[in-house]
């Protein structure tokens, strides 16, 4: 399948110089096509972290989950110092606080993707949707009891003194 875009209700290939500069494509109407990539002539580490941070606020801006592990990540972080947990248990936190938002970031792509493809309702669409959903839930339960183990003895320890 060429990829392709519709821009004004048109399907025409990403590559397309005339698409590059239509709105929806970045600022900079910025697409890579494989020629593009073939060359690496376009594409800096500055652009690679400009885009990776883009998705992190895409994610961030549309999912309602996003914010909700942002939230319980920065709860985490108080938490952890008002607690004065341990170097293990920063780590622990740490991996957690990573883990789980990036899961979520997956979890919009593959979203993406599927109604990119699958704008009308599909078996596979769903088992695909479902299934990444299911991977967020398990990294969150995870976390949840990671945050069990590091916060309550302290806390208990603390307000039990
Ligand atoms: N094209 C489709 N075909 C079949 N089922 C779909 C389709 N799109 C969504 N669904 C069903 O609706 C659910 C919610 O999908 P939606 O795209 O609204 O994700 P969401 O509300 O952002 O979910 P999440 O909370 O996991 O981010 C999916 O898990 C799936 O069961």
């Amino acid at each position: 399948m060429n990829a392709s875009n519709a821009v004004g209700g048109e399907n025409r290939p990403v590559g397309d110089p005339e698409v590059r500069d239509e709105p929806g494509f970045g600022e900079e109407g910025f697409v890579r096509n494989e020629a593009d990539k073939a060359s690496h002539s376009r594409f800096s580490l500055v652009n690679a972290f400009a885009c990776a941070i883009s998705g992190l606020l895409y994610a961030l801006k549309t999912q309602r989950n996003m914010k909700i592990h942002v939230a319980a990540a920065v709860l985490a972080v108080i938490l952890g110092f008002v607690l004065a947990i341990d170097p293990l248990s920063w780590a622990a936190v740490a991996v957690c606080i990573a883990l789980v938002p990036a899961v979520e970031c997956v979890n919009t792509a593959l979203e993406s993707v599927v109604d990119l493809v699958s704008p009308g309702y599909a078996d596979l669409a769903k088992h695909a949707k479902d299934c990444a959903a299911g991977a967020v839930l398990l990294c969150a339960i995870g976390s949840l009891i990671v945050a069990c183990a590091v916060f309550l003895p302290p806390a208990f320890a603390l307000f039990c003194q």
